[in-house]
């Protein structure tokens, strides 16, 4: 149960001198979440590089990018498609892409984070690049669940470390969360915190806490809507319609979970019922296992707990 007793608190190193202003940017791993935040970076004018495996894979992330600025540009030029036209080639000048972390690093005021929910990749890869980046540079993740500090620990930068946890889709969801770590000095905590408002989004403040604000009421009440159907106590169908139509929701805990992503959703649970066994809210579901065993993993494999083919 200390896992989630634990308290926090805060104090400020005074090792960072001040508070940086940032504009050029690494985002490493080019998914639904590092695409988002790049799309929206490089739409505010920040300069930004998106890191991923392959070349491959960065084609389909600035594809992504491109088929949602078009979205934005529909609505925000209606009456004036060729300016769309010009927004859109004006926010792509602002990426560029690479395999590479490296390649980036050395330039960077922000290297952020968005890639598989796996505290061990996650702590390679910081480990990494904190050898590489300069001193001013500040790190941070967009973990749904994993602790900031337990990711920081593979660095020597902790007091310039902290999380920013975006929300999907990126360029439509207003939140960003920002984790300050016993360690984050006051500096960095400013400097994200700046950052995320300069990206037009609202901040709110959090301690490194399981799930932060957002997941720690989320994750439960996903989890549970599974459980319930598993219980045979709701269709998939009738707890989505229920949650829309009682509750208010854009979308039903199945819809939301395919559009999250079934092995992220995994990633999760799995974690903290490995930390915290006892606790019901943070028991598995058979049907989620089972779902990620068969590469079923939502909206972005064309298949989840619903079909999209
Ligand atoms: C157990 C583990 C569980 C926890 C997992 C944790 C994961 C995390 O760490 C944190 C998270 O992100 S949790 C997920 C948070 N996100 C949500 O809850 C999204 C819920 N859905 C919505 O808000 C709306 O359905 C949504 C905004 C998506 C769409 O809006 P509507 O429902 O109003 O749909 P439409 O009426 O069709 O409007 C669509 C119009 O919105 C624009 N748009 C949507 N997506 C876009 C995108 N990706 N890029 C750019 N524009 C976009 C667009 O204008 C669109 O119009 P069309 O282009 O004409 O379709
Ligand atoms: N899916 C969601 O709704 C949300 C997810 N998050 C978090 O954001 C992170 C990313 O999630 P998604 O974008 O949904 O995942 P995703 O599966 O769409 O994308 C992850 C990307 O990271 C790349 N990648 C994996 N390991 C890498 C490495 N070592 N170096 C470079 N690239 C690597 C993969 O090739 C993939 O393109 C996770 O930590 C997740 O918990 C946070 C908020 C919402």
């Amino acid at each position: 149960m200390a896992f989630f007793t634990h308290h926090i608190s805060r104090s400020f190193s005074s090792s960072a001198a001040r508070s940086v202003v940032i504009k050029n940017v690494t985002i490493i791993g080019g998914g639904q979440m590092g695409a988002g935040i790049a799309q929206v970076a490089a739409s505010t004018g920040h300069t930004v590089t998106l890191v991923d495996m392959s070349e491959d894979i960065l084609k389909k992330s600035v594809k992504g990018i491109e088929g949602s600025l078009k979205r934005v540009a529909k609505k925000k030029f209606a009456e004036k498609p060729e300016a769309g036209e010009e927004f859109i080639q004006k926010v792509l000048q602002n990426v560029s892409t690479a395999t590479d972390p490296a390649a980036a690093a050395p330039t960077s005021d922000l290297v952020l984070e968005a890639i598989v929910e796996n505290l061990k990749v996650k702590q390679d890869l910081f480990g990494r690049l904190d050898k590489l980046a300069p001193a001013h540079t500040i790190f941070a993740s967009n973990t749904s669940s994993l602790p900031i500090t337990d990711i920081a620990s593979s660095t020597s930068r902790q007091d310039r470390f902290g999380g920013l946890h975006f929300f999907n889709p990126v360029p439509m969801m207003k939140l960003v969360e920002v984790i300050a770590t016993p360690a984050t000095s006051q500096e960095t905590f400013d400097s994200l915190l700046n950052f995320s408002k300069a990206l037009g989004k609202a901040p709110v403040s959090c301690k490194d806490t399981p799930g932060f604000i957002v997941n720690r009421l989320l994750v439960p009440y996903m989890m549970e809507a599974l459980r319930l159907h598993e219980r045979g106590h709701g269709s998939k169908e009738d707890i989505d319609v229920a949650m829309k139509l009682g509750a208010g929701y854009p979308m039903g805990p199945f819809e939301l979970s395919d559009y999250v992503g079934l092995d992220t959703m995994k990633f999760i649970i799995d974690g903290w019922s490995e930390k915290d066994p006892d606790n019901p809210l943070f028991a598995p579901s058979e049907l989620l296992n089972k779902l990620v065993a068969e590469g079923k993993l939502g909206k972005k494999t064309g298949e989840g707990f619903y079909k999209y083919k």
